[in-house]
């Protein structure tokens, strides 16, 4: 479904900001009225929740949250009092939490649901950016959603063929040339045509959602030493090293590709804007080492701004109480800022 541009919103208010409610089974209820319930998130934007109305119910009270429900059926309605939470209600689950009950698939379709809404509410302009709550790809399985997770699923409703999953903190940003795959299927899966692709998607949104003039990127290898001239592997000479020279020669501030034992290191120390990753792992182990509390999920190339906290449902801790907050919190912020700075309103995106 191609819906190739973004509809014009007023941004002389504060921008409405959809937020997913996740999987009720995990932390996204707890951390969702965690994170309102501290007012700061309020006084930069109207932060309009899609979820269950039960479900959020039942984690105020066990986590002795004071805000109260203001159910909505346009985001237009959302109250700028903090003491409210904005509520689109579009499921209606009855779960009794206390007997902790297991992934259905009518559960997987609620949780994707909340997402589709969001999307369509974006692409109408009627919110002003989706943040997604965490969910399990096994309920997005079970639900018949042949998408991995919100990037793919998110990507095809809005139309858009070139995407890239960012994982951003005020650290370290990196992009994932591939995202969900086995391991053994990376090699195969890199081209010099995707990777420059995923420098391109990533120098246009450094510029227009992040408001970096001049990006500057650093490139990992795959293999040991980025290859040690071929004796550990030829990616980096056949494929790599030939998409970095492209983007060179297209003008773009770009370095690769370098081993990546060291290239997050350097990518600090020198002020690199984003580290393009060869796979998912390779880019997510060292900035969960840095940001795990406070990493921001991002989606390149889309006509709407996602952005998403960076961990997952957490089954091992939800429901308990201790669940932190902290990256659903930056994630919004992001979702703000980007909704005030982005450039892009209005022009099509690939
Ligand atoms: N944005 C999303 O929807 C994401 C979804 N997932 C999905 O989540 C499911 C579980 O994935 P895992 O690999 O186990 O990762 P996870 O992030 O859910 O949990 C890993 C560890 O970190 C802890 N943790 C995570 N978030 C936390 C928080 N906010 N506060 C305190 N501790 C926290 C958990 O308790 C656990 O020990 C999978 O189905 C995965 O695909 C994973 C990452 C992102
Ligand atoms: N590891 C990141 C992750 O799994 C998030 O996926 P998505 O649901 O944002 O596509």
């Amino acid at each position: 479904m191609p819906v190739p541009f973004v509809k014009k919103t007023d941004l002389s208010g504060k921008p409405i900001i959809g937020i997913t409610m996740g999987d009720p089974l995990g932390i996204g209820p707890e951390i969702l009225v965690k994170a309102l319930c501290e007012n700061e998130l309020q006084a930069l934007c109207i932060p309009v929740v899609i979820g269950d109305q039960d479900v959020l119910h039942t984690a105020l009270s066990k986590f002795l949250i004071p805000l109260r429900i203001h159910k909505i059926h346009d985001p237009k309605q959302g109250n700028e009092d903090p003491g409210y939470l904005n509520l689109l209600a579009v499921s209606s689950l009855k779960l009794n939490m206390s007997m902790q009950p297991s992934m259905t698939s009518v559960i997987g379709k609620a949780m994707a649901d909340y997402i589709h809404t969001g999307v369509d509410l974006a692409l109408s302009g009627q919110i002003d950016a989706l943040v997604t709550g965490p969910i399990t790809k096994t309920g997005l399985k079970m639900a018949g959603s042949r998408f991995h997770g919100h990037t793919e699923l998110i990507a095809h409703q809005t139309g858009t063929r070139k995407f890239a999953m960012m994982l951003a903190g005020k650290t370290l940003k990196v992009v994932l040339v591939t995202i969900h795959m086995p391991l053994a299927s990376v090699p195969d899966s890199l081209t010099q045509e995707n990777i420059l692709d995923i420098i391109h998607l990533t120098c246009t949104d450094l510029k227009t959602r992040f408001n970096i003039k001049a990006p500057r990127l650093a490139v990992a290898g795959l293999n040991p030493h980025a290859g040690e001239a071929g004796l550990f592997g030829h990616e980096e000479q056949q494929i790599i090293a030939p998409a970095v020279k492209a983007a060179q020669n297209q003008g773009l501030d770009i370095q690769g590709p370098m081993p990546p034992d060291t290239v997050f290191n350097y990518a600090i120390k020198t002020g690199c804007d984003a580290v393009v990753c060869m796979y998912h792992d390779q880019g997510l182990i060292p900035f969960k080492l840095i940001h795990f509390k406070d990493g921001v999920n991002v989606t390149l190339g889309l006509p709407i701004i996602r952005t998403s906290v960076d961990h997952g449902t957490a089954y091992d801790i939800a429901w308990k109480g201790c669940a932190d907050p902290t990256s659903l919190v930056e994630a919004v912020k992001m979702a703000v800022f980007q909704a005030r700075h982005r450039t892009d309103r209005n022009l099509p995106h690939d």
